[in-house]
């Protein structure tokens, strides 16, 4: 996240960390991801798309600071990974997947889902939510260790097409940023949650996706759209 500040143990206890097993004995931080019930998590086709192995992840949630994760911190493993038939990486649209946790999550203070919102919209997003992750705290810089928050303000559909002209901007994705960028999401951010307080409880409103470099002036986040895939969603978990 770039132009964000640091967030406190608890605060978003549904984000975890996708790490990628490079070797047997090496990983790293790959993308975000979002708890949605005891055993699913919810993130983004193109972190899975070329690692659909379940072997390959480690899920860790419940801190803050990347730094004091060891070989030796309890994480979750993966034991199915389901992608979004649908999903396209030429325009990556229906950018989405679930994975089905070998264990359920026992929830503690620090680890805890969030809310779907109900499909379609058939519920008022506010003109402000949050997005957070351990992403890059620049466009050319690197991940952070403390997860980041950052609050953006929500475009409407047609707002979000007039600043990407060249690609297609539908119902599926849902934008946020200001006019000036300044503050994004970025590289790492990835696949994590962009989320929406509303009457008091938390939803996850979209699904870090892409956008045109990071907090560009014009060129807003572009989210999946969560709202879009509840039938989806609840489709393959009843099914898996
Ligand atoms: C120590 O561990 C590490 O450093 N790990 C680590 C892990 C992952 C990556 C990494 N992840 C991606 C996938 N894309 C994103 O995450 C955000 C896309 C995005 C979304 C929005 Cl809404 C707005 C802007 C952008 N945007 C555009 N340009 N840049 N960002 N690319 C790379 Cl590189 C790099 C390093």
């Amino acid at each position: 996240v770039v132009g964000g500040d640091e967030s406190s143990l608890g605060e978003w206890p549904w984000q975890v960390s996708m790490h990628l097993k490079l070797t047997t004995r090496s990983e790293q931080h790959a993308c975000g991801g979002s708890i949605i019930n005891k055993q699913w998590m919810v993130t983004a086709a193109h972190c899975v798309f070329h690692f659909n192995k379940p072997s390959l992840w480690n899920i860790y949630g419940g801190f803050v600071n990347l730094s004091e994760l060891n070989l030796t911190t309890p994480f979750f493993e993966v034991e199915q990974i389901i992608i979004h038939s649908l999903y396209d990486a030429t325009d990556i649209s229906n950018d989405i997947a679930l994975l089905k946790l070998k264990r359920p999550v026992l929830s503690t203070d620090n680890i805890l889902p969030i809310c779907l919102p109900p499909k379609e919209n058939q519920l008022v997003i506010p003109d402000y939510c949050w997005v957070t992750g351990w992403g890059y705290t620049e466009e050319t810089g690197n991940s952070s260790n403390f997860l980041q928050k950052a609050k953006l303000p929500i475009l409407s559909t047609e707002q979000c097409q007039t600043k990407y002209l060249s690609k297609k901007i539908d119902n599926d994705v849902v934008c946020a940023g200001y006019e000036h960028g300044t503050i994004d999401a970025c590289k790492g951010d990835s696949g994590g949650p962009l989320t929406c307080q509303i009457d008091k409880t938390w939803y996850l409103i979209g699904i870090t996706s892409w956008g045109e470099g990071c907090a560009r002036a014009g060129k807003p986040g572009v989210y999946t759209r969560v709202s879009s895939y509840i039938d989806w969603i609840h489709e393959q978990i009843n099914n898996h």
